[in-house]
């Protein structure tokens, strides 16, 4: 006969295409990270409004949560990248919907879902150094240090995770899971 936990088990196991993916991450703990960060970025941009920069599609439940948590005066606006096909990356990071905001002398933070290789952040410190900020600084949900090979300083880091594929929350293996509310881990 099967014990209870293993039948608990089975069925909170979700498949997404081919993959099979076990809870990872609570709704509750994300939501604790996600507090934290905004508390952390508040208190360093106590003196000026901050244009929050969010990396579609991943980064749009963190933004959605973080914004919520932030309590103090900020602009928000968003910006579209893309490298992913499946579980791989392509290297190849793609704009896919630019800014058309004018951002001089002002402090801009990048709040991305996810750094893993750092090929994303990479190409978005690229893209903004020509535009005169006063500070550039980067957020992110999750972070995978044992993937993360760049020298990009992370300023804002919600929970560091080991280097396996995960899915929910926003983040999507071949468009599917974004939509999950917990997060979910490759089996
Ligand atoms: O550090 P990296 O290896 O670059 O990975 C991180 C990026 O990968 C994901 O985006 P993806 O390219 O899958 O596009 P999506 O946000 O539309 O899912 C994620 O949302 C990050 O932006
Ligand atoms: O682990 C991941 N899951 C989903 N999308 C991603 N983009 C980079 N790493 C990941």
């Amino acid at each position: 006969m099967l014990s209870l936990p293993f039948i608990l088990n089975l069925k909170m196991e979700i498949q997404l295409h081919d993959k099979h993916f076990v809870p990872f991450i609570s709704a509750d703990e994300l939501d604790s990270a996600i507090a934290k960060m905004a508390k952390q970025i508040s208190k360093d941009f106590q003196e000026e409004v901050p244009v929050f920069i969010g990396v579609l599609n991943g980064a749009f439940m963190v933004v959605s949560d973080f914004m919520k948590h932030y309590k103090n005066p900020c602009e928000l606006s968003f910006i579209k990248m893309a490298s992913y096909d499946g579980m791989e990356t392509t290297h190849e990071v793609k704009q896919l919907i630019g800014l058309n905001q004018d951002l001089t002398g002002r402090s801009v933070v990048i709040i991305e879902d996810i750094v893993d290789t750092g090929n994303t952040i990479e190409e978005l410190h690229k893209l903004f150094a020509d535009k005169n900020l006063k500070q550039l600084k980067f957020a992110t949900l999750f972070l995978k240090p044992e993937a993360y090979k760049k020298d990009i300083k992370i300023d804002y880091i919600g929970i560091e995770i080991e280097n396996k594929f995960i899915v929910g929350f926003g983040l999507d293996y071949d468009g599917l899971g974004r939509n999950l509310s917990e997060v979910y881990q490759l089996k």
